[in-house]
């Protein structure tokens, strides 16, 4: 096999983006893929499904499924389904508000449950939202580090809607998931913050069509009303 044929056959992996409703997953996910953010919240039915190649130390390329998965299907029939055999899992939560910390017990032991009889066990990263609402914060540091302590969770903090540590987060999963060490310089390569784009989600189809995201980027967008 050639070079350029196996560069092309990358690694993929599957990361699961669960949390209550508008704690900012399909944001976080379409700043990752697409890097852009709308400020209209508009509700994920069933699931979204994102596609984006990212490289890691060591020429390491891989293409990370993204499953962006609707606030709603806590306790639906199909969310275990959705995360079962899952490489990694971003638990995200809003922290402006308090309850959608809270309920991440609930979404954790779903994802428990969920592998309980899988071979391998997905990374878990604990991912707090809207970093840029700081001063409206309502869920302490310390609670956050703390579940993350008892649960052997990733710590992160984020924001969709500047891009503080978007990349990062996505790219300490996949890392940790391969067992690739960051250095303090890719760390601090892409925990760059994004001047905030808004996007007209009636729009949004034609902006793309007239600027089509880099080729890097390739989104797969499918609504699986069937399931909702
Ligand atoms: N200020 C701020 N707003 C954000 C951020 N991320 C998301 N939002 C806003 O929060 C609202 C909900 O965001 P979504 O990404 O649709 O939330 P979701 O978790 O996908 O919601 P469901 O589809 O119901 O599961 C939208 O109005 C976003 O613009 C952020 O980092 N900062």
């Amino acid at each position: 096999m050639s070079d350029s044929e196996e560069d092309s056959q990358d690694k993929q992996l599957k990361i699961v983006v669960i949390g209550d409703g508008a704690c900012g997953k399909t944001s976080l996910a379409t700043r990752f893929a697409q890097e852009a953010f709308g400020k209209q919240y508009k509700q994920t039915i069933g699931l979204d499904f994102f596609l984006k190649r990212i490289s890691l130390p060591g020429n390491l390329n891989v293409t990370l499924q993204v499953w962006d998965i609707g606030g709603q299907t806590l306790g639906g029939k199909m969310l275990d389904k959705y995360v079962y055999g899952a490489h990694g899992v971003l638990l995200v939560y809003d922290i402006t508000n308090y309850q959608s910390f809270e309920n991440l017990e609930d979404w954790f032991n779903m994802v428990k449950k969920a592998n309980e009889e899988a071979d391998i066990q997905p990374v878990v990263s604990l991912v707090g939202n809207k970093i840029d609402l700081e001063h409206m914060r309502t869920v302490k540091a310390d609670k956050h580090q703390r579940f993350c302590q008892e649960n052997s969770l990733v710590s992160q903090f984020v924001s969709a809607k500047t891009g503080d540590s978007v990349y990062l987060c996505f790219q300490r999963v996949a890392a940790e998931i391969l067992g690739v060490k960051l250095n303090k310089a890719e760390i601090e390569q892409s925990q760059r913050v994004v001047k905030a784009d808004i996007v007209n989600y009636s729009q949004d189809t034609v902006a793309r069509t007239v600027n089509p995201p880099r080729s890097s980027m390739l989104q797969i967008k499918k609504y699986f009303t069937s399931f909702s």
